[in-house]
């Protein structure tokens, strides 16, 4: 069994032939790749190639729909983390999530969106709640905006803010790696960089990989770039190439991820 100590330390992910299905339908098909620790990595490719489909087989939660399965191995710091006897929640729980729209609990104030993943885990000391908070809300630029109101509802807060507040909310129980969907689309270009930057900041401390559809923003953020892509509909989708971004978009080796990348198709 994975103890959530020892997945605490964990930062390098491999994923090797990872295939997922939805029912009987083929998602993506045998991707193989190694995500370094401490990086940025960006999943780009056009629509249904399967790049939340990727990133939500990494956290274990593709397979919370009824009929999806994953196929391949997954590991984490060698950890094979669809191994038989792997914790799940402990997985899950290491692992920090970041969704396309701002999420946080509706009817909870900032206070307690911030620290629901460690009450969950059974902290209950108010100092050490009150320390993780401020500690959280620093690391994702927060803190200074919404100090003295953190008894507020975290629904009242800016969609910049919010999404800055769900960062703040994965990142409290100091997972090792953070995985973002698309975590800019619902935000305008101010709120944008401001996430922008503070990925950039937070990438000292976690791996972090990002979906977007942005493909400056990949270029702006990533360190390594994975270009994904199907052949035609109903096809599953493939890694068609995965190196620095620099060179993913300056010198791509694969014809199709230059026509993709120059805007000829997706
Ligand atoms: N819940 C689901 N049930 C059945 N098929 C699904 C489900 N979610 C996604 N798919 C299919 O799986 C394939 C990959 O989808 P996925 O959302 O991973 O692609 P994507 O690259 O992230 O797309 P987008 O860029 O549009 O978000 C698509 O053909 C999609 O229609």
């Amino acid at each position: 069994m994975i103890a959530t100590q020892e997945l605490a330390m964990a930062k390098r992910i491999e994923a090797v032939g990872v295939t997922a299905y939805y029912g009987a339908f083929k998602a993506i098909d045998g991707i193989s790749m190694v995500i370094e620790p401490k990086s940025v990595t960006a999943l780009i490719g056009p629509s249904g190639c399967g790049k939340s489909t990727f990133l939500r087989s990494i956290n274990r939660m593709h397979e919370v729909l009824p009929g999806a399965r994953v196929e391949g191995k997954l590991t984490i710091d060698s950890q094979d983390i669809y191994a038989r006897d792997v914790d799940v929640t402990a997985v899950r729980r290491t692992i920090g999530m970041v969704f396309q729209r701002p999420n946080p609990f509706p009817t909870m104030s900032i206070y307690d969106n911030v620290v629901a993943g460690l009450r969950l885990g059974g902290v209950r000391r108010k100092s050490l709640l009150d320390d993780a908070c401020e500690k959280a809300l620093r690391a994702a630029n927060l803190w200074n905006e919404v100090h003295t109101r953190l008894n507020r509802p975290g629904a009242g807060l800016s969609g910049g803010q919010q999404q800055r507040l769900c960062i703040a909310r994965a990142i409290a129980v100091e997972p090792q790696v953070v995985l973002m969907d698309e975590p800019c689309s619902a935000l305008d270009p101010i709120s944008t960089l401001a996430i922008e930057d503070l990925i950039s900041e937070l990438k000292n401390q976690y791996t972090i990989i990002i979906v977007t559809h942005n493909m400056q923003q990949a270029a702006r953020v990533s360190d390594r770039t994975a270009f994904f892509s199907i052949d035609k509909t109903g096809d599953p989708g493939r890694l068609i190439e995965y190196a620095e971004t620099a060179k993913i978009f300056t010198n791509p080796s694969v014809k199709k991820t230059e026509d993709y990348i120059t805007g000829r198709f997706g």
